[in-house]
């Protein structure tokens, strides 16, 4: 389990201090694979930095399987990060040493016997699919099975908690997706707690349980990833979503789209609906009960693990009277109702 109660950090002081996280309070439990997403320079890898004592907050404490590592220094501290692994965009691979021995490096460290070291590394190599490329040297390595020798090298000293900052961030997306699974099944058959840090929604979705949302350094939602992506609470977390189900009205729309209401516009809104709602004709109800005609511009319909969500651009066609009754209706079957702007009549 991790826990950061209260995590502030500070880069230099004065005028030119930057606040790179601000009270964060985050619960991970044991077992659970939590991401926290963001925007670049929001805070994410000072945070994940923070859970091993990378940096070390300005303020608060963390807890790693019960050991609060911010009462740690030296070698007490080293020996609580062998019980955290690590893993990076880059990989961070010593060029100069071959896979085995790579994966070796931190049982060296620890002062593991070599007849020890090799009935761990093996099966580890052989966990990850590189059973057969232990003698080769990184240079030889694609980036995704770098990542490998690095996912087996985090795992060495048999950690508890996995972080991962940005680990496939440097990877085209199928590799992406087999980087994932292995994360996921390292989770599953070794109970291991994974942090991950992401500016991608698909990583997100793709594995994790929970998911924080951060910005300006301070968490703005944390929530299960069924529920942020159904219901985000935040614009920030919106727009994610928006870009994430690439849902933006078309160009020639946009042109056409005004900020206020006038005595001859029609409301364009973006409704994001789940749940019951998904299998409810609502938009066929709406056309009856509120006089409104429903003109669909874009649609899509997604499944974010064990949920479905709807999503829609349209233009409600009505007189001003109708067209609030109309959003009024729709909120009160659950849907988030955005009013993008105003197009005027055509006809
Ligand atoms: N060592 C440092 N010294 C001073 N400021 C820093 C340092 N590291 C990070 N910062 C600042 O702290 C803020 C948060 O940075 P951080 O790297 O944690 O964000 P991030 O969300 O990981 O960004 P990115 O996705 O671009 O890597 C930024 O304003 C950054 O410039």
């Amino acid at each position: 389990m991790i826990e950061l109660s209260n995590v502030s950090k500070t880069y230099g002081s004065g005028d030119s201090a930057v606040h790179a996280l601000k009270d964060v309070d985050l619960r991970v439990p044991k077992g659970t694979i939590h991401g926290v997403i963001g925007l670049s320079g929001a805070g994410k890898s000072t945070l994940i930095r923070c859970v091993n004592l990378l940096e070390r907050p300005t303020q608060g404490s963390v807890m790693v399987d019960g050991q609060e590592m911010t009462r740690l220094n030296g070698s007490a501290l080293n020996q609580a990060r062998h019980r955290i692994g690590m893993i990076f965009q880059h990989f961070n691979l010593l060029t100069t040493r071959n896979v085995f021995d790579n994966v070796a490096l931190p049982l060296e460290l620890m002062g593991e016997k070599r007849s020890v070291i090799k009935d761990r590394v093996l099966p580890l190599l052989k966990m990850v699919g590189l059973a057969d490329k232990a003698q080769q040297y990184p240079a030889q390595l694609s980036g995704g099975q770098k990542q490998r020798v690095a996912i087996a090298r985090a795992l060495a000293s048999k950690p508890g908690v996995l972080l991962c900052d940005e680990a496939t961030s440097a990877l085209d997306p199928q590799t992406t997706g087999a980087i994932l699974e292995l994360l996921r099944d390292i989770n599953q058959q070794l109970g291991i707690t994974i942090l991950l840090i992401t500016h991608e929604m698909e990583v997100v979705k793709s594995i994790c349980h929970r998911v924080s949302l951060i910005s300006n350094g301070e968490l703005v939602e944390d929530a299960e990833v069924g529920e942020f992506f159904t219901a985000p609470t935040t614009q920030l977390g919106r727009e994610f979503l928006n870009d994430f189900l690439q849902l933006t009205p078309p160009k020639e729309l946009l042109e056409r789209l005004e900020g206020a209401p006038g005595p001859s516009t029609h409301p364009v809104v973006r409704l994001t609906f789940s749940g019951d709602a998904v299998s409810t004709p609502l938009i066929s109800r709406l056309a009856r009960d509120c006089n409104v005609d429903v003109s669909i511009l874009q649609a899509k319909v997604e499944s974010i693990q064990d949920r479905t969500l709807g999503l829609m651009i349209a233009e409600l066609l009505g007189s001003e009277t109708q067209t609030r009754e109309a959003m009024d209706y729709l909120q009160s079957h659950q849907l988030h109702v955005e009013v993008l702007g105003h197009v005027q009549r055509t006809s």
